[in-house]
């Protein structure tokens, strides 16, 4: 059921050639219609995807991967939907899911279902998970709701708008932070001059691509970096031990995940421009 990825340390990582740093790091496969298509990482145990609900309802289930009798047991969820209208089922409760409406949902859900309202422009749910050790309560969050910040310049191509969905300024969560930030016409660049946090891991979606554009994301170490080709609707996987920063040939969407031993989105290190190699 799950696309299981094993961690890599940055000794190891800096002799992967393309195909190898594709193969540990890179998500593709995303949004088949009518299916749930998870990751399962091994660093801080996320699980980022898809859930592409179209002419079918689909549920969240536990693979024998978690081990436990259903998905959010000891797991608490943020889904972002970046397709058209559609529902989504908790426990009884549906929540209405417009573009770019969010939902966090806490640990001891059972019961979670997804559906689009209209099979022509069906909703496409972005999805990441994290172990949680206590339950909080479910919250839809509007894009109005969560956090904005603005950031960049003209002159550095990286003019943009982070907006923090699941922030502790938002909704209580116990490890997950999660976000979408949308870059200006024109702007290309996201997250440089870079950052490293030590303390949390992070996974990026790129989206809202045209066919023929690409993302060259960065990752490595500051003095040891390298690249992954994004097409439309692919994640990358981020260790902690990496920057992540991304370069368009136009401009995209990205949706970004983290969790680990803190919750302070300021709690990161900027590496100057002049230190990268
Ligand atoms: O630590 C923060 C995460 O990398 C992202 O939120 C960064 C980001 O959205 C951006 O700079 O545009
Ligand atoms: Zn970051």
């Amino acid at each position: 059921m799950f696309d299981i990825r094993y961690a890599s340390g940055p000794k190891d990582a800096k002799h992967y050639d393309t195909a190898r740093l594709r193969e540990e790091f890179h998500v593709d496969g995303l949004f088949r219609k009518d299916e749930v298509h998870l990751a399962y990482s091994h660093v801080d145990r996320i699980i980022a995807g898809s859930i592409f609900p179209v002419d079918k309802t689909l549920n969240l289930e536990a693979g024998k991967e978690l081990g436990v009798e259903y998905f959010l047991a000891r797991r608490e969820m943020g889904i972002i939907n970046i397709g058209g209208k559609g529902r989504i089922l908790v426990d009884g409760v549906a929540y209405e899911m417009e573009r770019q409406d969010g939902l966090y949902i806490g640990s001891e859900t059972r019961e979670v279902s997804f559906a689009s309202d209209d099979p022509a422009d069906p909703a496409k749910f972005y999805v990441n998970s994290a172990p949680a050790h206590t339950k909080h309560p479910n919250v839809k969050i509007n894009i109005k709701d969560a956090s904005p910040v603005r950031m960049g310049t003209d002159a550095e191509l990286n003019k943009r708008t982070i907006y923090q969905y699941v922030h502790p300024n938002v909704c209580k969560s116990c490890q997950l932070l999660m976000g979408m930030t949308i870059l200006e016409d024109g702007s290309v660049w996201n997250t440089m001059p870079c950052h490293l946090h030590e303390r949390r891991m992070e996974v990026y979606f790129y989206f809202n691509m045209a066919e023929d554009a690409l993302v060259f994301h960065m990752m490595g170490e500051p003095k040891e970096t390298r690249h992954i080709v994004m097409r439309n609707e692919e994640a990358v996987i981020s260790p902690s031990w990496s920057i992540h920063s991304g370069v368009g040939t136009r401009r995209y969407t990205f949706i970004w995940g983290m969790v680990g031993e803190n919750q302070e989105y300021t709690d990161l290190e900027v590496v100057a421009t002049k230190d990268v190699l």
